[in-house]
């Protein structure tokens, strides 16, 4: 069979090819996909579902002077290899490599980082209008999911572009999933017009004709009028939530149909003002596993392309398995506690819960906003909710954790999954701004667990005995050991001395505890004897025991995985007479790239080695 996709350099070569060729060129897409995602990991499933999408939004459109705007990001890999970054792809996600998402700094195709969902539509009215007020011609076009679009910055850009006359074409791709199923009722009314039969630019096409029947009088002119909203609410019925919000609908459309998304991105090109594109794919489309179980295929490991099987699952359970289970536990004994995710049910261990508790899981799509404020309401009922997000998108809902949580003094327990350095995903989901942003809070409570042990034991506390708002973070992944801490009680405030020691204070929280024990154990060799505090609270700090123990060693090293401004560092040093010396190891001011863990912790000199390099220097 002849080859194509070796031929295609920039959008250019794509449109050579005439249309048989172009679905050619999509099977070749999909082998070249799962090949290349079966050894660097990423998002596999809902790129196959963007294939002939993005083939056919290359071929109508000119990049880069016309412009695409990813939502999420997550499936721009069609795209990228469209764009010059084919020969990169194998260095997809990995350290120093590709992005998994559209980089500014990466290609000139990619006019808008993404990474968190639902900013698309935003981003690119925002586009529009610079273009318009600069009088430049050229498409913008925003692509957006059906899971991103339950987001409520996606409706607060619909609601404003809708009306705005500007010219902005929206491609809504409907795959009826979010990472899981999608949720909600704007999902289902999606369900509903997919099914409707296809009409096409509608609302303006039925004004078009009348507005040119010429007419007299007042009165013939309100009959007109009333029959003209008559024919618009007969004839559009498909998409008519999209047309009440000023936008022209045209769908739904075969998402796989190359002739028929050109044939329409085309003449999309003709009409003004807003306009939504609805078209329907199929996740995962093109591999059989990914079909099968677009939801454990959404974004993966390195994978065996005959089995579907991860090529190195891990043995051992991940925090947010243990969580998982020890909140079905929980909540077995308990019937008031409940559990609220924004569309990660899987992601944040809450599968098991979700099966044995369908009434108490609250998957409320991606919404983090909702899901924390709806938290406080539930708590301020007597209900215990758990929210648990990764840390990252718990960004988005800061206020809300500030304004109806915090200062309503509310029970509400947080599970901050993915907290720390998250690897692969890169900057956008680095969980290193909630500690930062959470101890500024007044009434909240942070603990940190080091082992399997403690997060039980904390999340325990956090339900059972505590009465306010509190959050337990803990990382991507899975503790590689137990700490050999003999005091397991959770208390309020409190934290425990790991090991003994007299010549420097090691003061470290969470998987850094680890690291701590491994600096202690290279300082011994070189006569140092290290004292090391496991933090369990970075709010409130256990003043007492950081205090007593820097006063006996007179050094301190700090380490923490998070920025330092704002962060526990900061605070400690805060406590310390001028005569201690203290050494801070936490991240610099940037941005964290992509890259494993343990990578990206050696870059920023928080693996043991380099600490343990730092106090020697600088501390003896
Ligand atoms: C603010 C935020 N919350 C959660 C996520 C995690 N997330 C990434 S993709 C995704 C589902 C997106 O579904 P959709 O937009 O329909 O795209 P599909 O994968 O179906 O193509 C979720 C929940 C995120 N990226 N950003
Ligand atoms: C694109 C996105 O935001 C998610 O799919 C994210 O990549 C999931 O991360 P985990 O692999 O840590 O669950
Ligand atoms: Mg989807």
């Amino acid at each position: 069979m002849e080859k194509y996709l070796d031929n295609i350099n920039s959008p250019e070569d794509i449109k050579k090819l005439s249309n048989d060729k172009l679905n050619a060129l999509c099977l070749e897409l999909r082998d070249f996909l799962v090949d290349n995602v079966s050894k660097t990991g990423g998002h596999i499933a809902s790129n196959l579902g963007v294939v002939e999408l993005t083939v056919a939004l290359h071929y109508a459109f000119n990049c880069p002077m016309d412009k695409i705007v990813w939502d999420v990001g997550h499936q721009s890999y069609v795209h990228k290899i469209f764009t010059g970054r084919k020969n990169e792809m194998s260095t997809l996600r990995q350290y120093k490599g590709l992005s998994g998402f559209p980089k500014r700094d990466e290609s000139i195709y990619d006019v808008f980082d993404t990474g968190h969902s639902s900013t698309s539509i935003s981003a690119a009215i925002g586009i529009a209008r610079a273009r318009d007020l600069k009088s430049e011609k050229y498409e913008v076009v925003a692509v957006i999911g059906d899971g991103a679009l339950t987001g409520g910055m996606a409706f607060e850009a619909l609601n404003d572009a809708g009306r705005s006359n500007t010219k902005l074409i929206v491609i809504l791709n409907d795959n009826e999933m979010s990472i899981s199923p999608n949720v909600g009722g704007l999902s289902t009314y999606l369900g509903k017009i997919r099914t409707e039969p296809r009409y096409i630019s509608t609302k303006k096409d039925v004004e078009k004709i009348i507005d040119h029947i010429p007419f007299g009088s007042k009165g013939i002119k309100k009959f007109i009028k009333r029959t003209k909203d008559g024919i618009k609410k007969m004839v559009v019925t498909t998409g008519m939530l999209f047309e009440e919000l000023g936008f022209t609908y045209m769908g739904p459309i075969d998402g796989h149909n190359i002739d028929e998304l050109i044939e329409v991105f085309n003449k999309s090109k003709n009409i003004n003002g807003p306009l939504l594109i609805h078209v329907k794919t199929i996740k995962g489309k093109g591999y059989k596993f990914a079909e099968e179980r677009p939801n454990d295929f959404h974004g993966v490991s390195a994978f065996n392309i005959e089995t579907g099987k991860s090529l190195n699952k891990s043995s051992i359970p991940s925090c947010s398995d243990v969580f998982g289970n020890k909140l079905c536990e929980i909540a077995e004994k308990d019937k008031s506690v409940v559990a609220i995710t924004a569309a990660m049910t899987d992601g944040t261990g809450l599968k098991n819960f979700s099966k044995k508790f369908p009434k108490r899981l609250f998957d409320v799509g991606i919404a983090e906003q909702h899901a924390v404020t709806m938290a406080a309401g539930l708590a301020a009922n007597g209900v215990i909710p758990v929210v648990t997000l990764y840390s990252s998108f718990l960004q988005r809902a800061y206020d809300q954790v500030i304004h109806d949580v915090a200062m309503q003094n509310l029970h509400v327990v947080f599970a901050i999954d993915r907290a720390g350095i998250v690897g692969n995903d890169g900057e956008t989901h680095q969980g290193v701004f909630d500690s930062a942003f959470l101890c500024q809070i007044p009434n909240i409570a942070v603990m940190v667990p080091t082992d399997y042990r403690e997060l039980e034991n904390m999340l325990e506390y956090a339900i059972k005995l505590h009465n306010g708002p509190i959050c337990i973070r803990y990382p991507r992944g899975s503790f590689k050991s137990e700490i050999d801490s003999s005091d397991t009680m959770v208390q309020l405030g409190r934290g425990t001395i790991v090991k003994e020691g007299s010549d420097l204070t090691i003061i470290a929280s969470g998987k850094m505890v680890k690291i701590a024990i491994d600096v202690r154990d290279i300082l011994k060799d070189k006569s140092i004897d290290s004292e090391i505090i496991n933090l369990r609270f970075l709010k409130p700090l256990d003043e007492e025991l950081i205090l007593k123990s820097a006063l006996k060693t007179k050094k301190v090293v700090i380490i923490d995985e998070t920025v330092k401004d704002g962060s526990v560092a900061l605070r400690i040093d805060a406590l310390f007479p001028n005569n201690i010396q203290v050494l801070f190891k936490t991240l610099p001011d940037k941005f964290i790239k992509q890259g494993s863990i343990d990578e990206l912790l050696k870059e920023n000199d928080l693996n043991a080695e380099s600490i343990a390099f730092d106090i020697k220097n600088k501390l003896f």
